[in-house]
């Protein structure tokens, strides 16, 4: 059997919120391809520490290595262009921009990497096709369901090809029926792409699909 390769290794992460101790010293590693899922109760930490590992925070202490990269170690221009090159988020609430279309949704962090706008919609198009919203590429968020609005979210995510995902509670705003049909293309896109995933979530069934179920209680990794 081959080693899986470590994408991103997260070392001794500390983080306070002024008094409020929320991660006490927390290590993990993703390997490329994996699902891991982080479950445990509210205010364990899992979205601090999510959000940490995706760069949009920074630890008090500890190291996150992303293909043996220090990121605690950039400065915020090198981070913000890593982040948009090799991360993609996807939201309980999708955070899609209102006024724009799902194409245009879903185009945005390639116009940001700097890619031929050509380029960047019909990929766009294509993953937009891919996730069954062929017939809805001209529509604005408030013209589409939760579900078609987060399979936009996951398109958006997926636009330049990113090393990785993070997903805080990507199915806690939909109906069950959406919900199972989000997850099940988290899977797909792991199987037909070898897509790495994070998922924090509080759905069980996902949770319980993943590879391996990290679980984190008051500040720490407990399993
Ligand atoms: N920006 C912030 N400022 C101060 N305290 C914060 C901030 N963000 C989170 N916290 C606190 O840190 C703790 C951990 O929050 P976090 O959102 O990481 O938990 P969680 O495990 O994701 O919870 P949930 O399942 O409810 O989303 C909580 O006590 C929360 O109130």
């Amino acid at each position: 059997m081959t080693t899986p390769e470590i994408l991103l290794q997260a070392t001794n992460i500390f983080k306070n919120y002024g008094t409020l101790p929320v991660l006490k010293g927390i290590d993990l590693s993703i390997a490329k391809g994996e699902v891991v899922s982080i479950v445990g109760a509210s205010g364990a930490g899992k979205s601090t520490l999510l959000h940490i590992l995706g760069t949009l925070d920074a630890p008090d202490q500890g190291e996150v290595h992303f293909s043996g990269q220090d990121l605690t170690k950039m400065n915020n221009g090198d981070l913000a262009r890593f982040r948009n090159k090799y991360i993609g988020f996807i939201f309980q609430f999708h955070n899609l921009l209102p006024e724009f279309t799902a194409l245009e949704n879903a185009c945005l962090p390639g116009f940001l990497a700097g890619r031929p706008e050509k380029e960047v919609k019909a990929r766009a198009t294509e993953l937009l096709e891919m996730l069954h919203l062929g017939h809805r590429l001209e529509h604005k968020p408030s013209e589409m369901s939760g579900g078609e609005q987060q399979r936009t979210a996951v398109a958006r995510a997926l636009i330049n090809s990113p090393e990785i995902i993070f997903a805080d509670e990507p199915s806690g705003n939909l109906d069950s029926k959406n919900a199972n049909e989000l997850h099940e293309i988290f899977f797909r896109l792991r199987n037909e792409l070898n897509q790495t995933f994070v998922v924090v979530t509080h759905n069980a069934e996902l949770a319980g699909m993943a590879d391996r179920k990290l679980v984190m209680k008051d500040g720490h990794m407990v399993a």
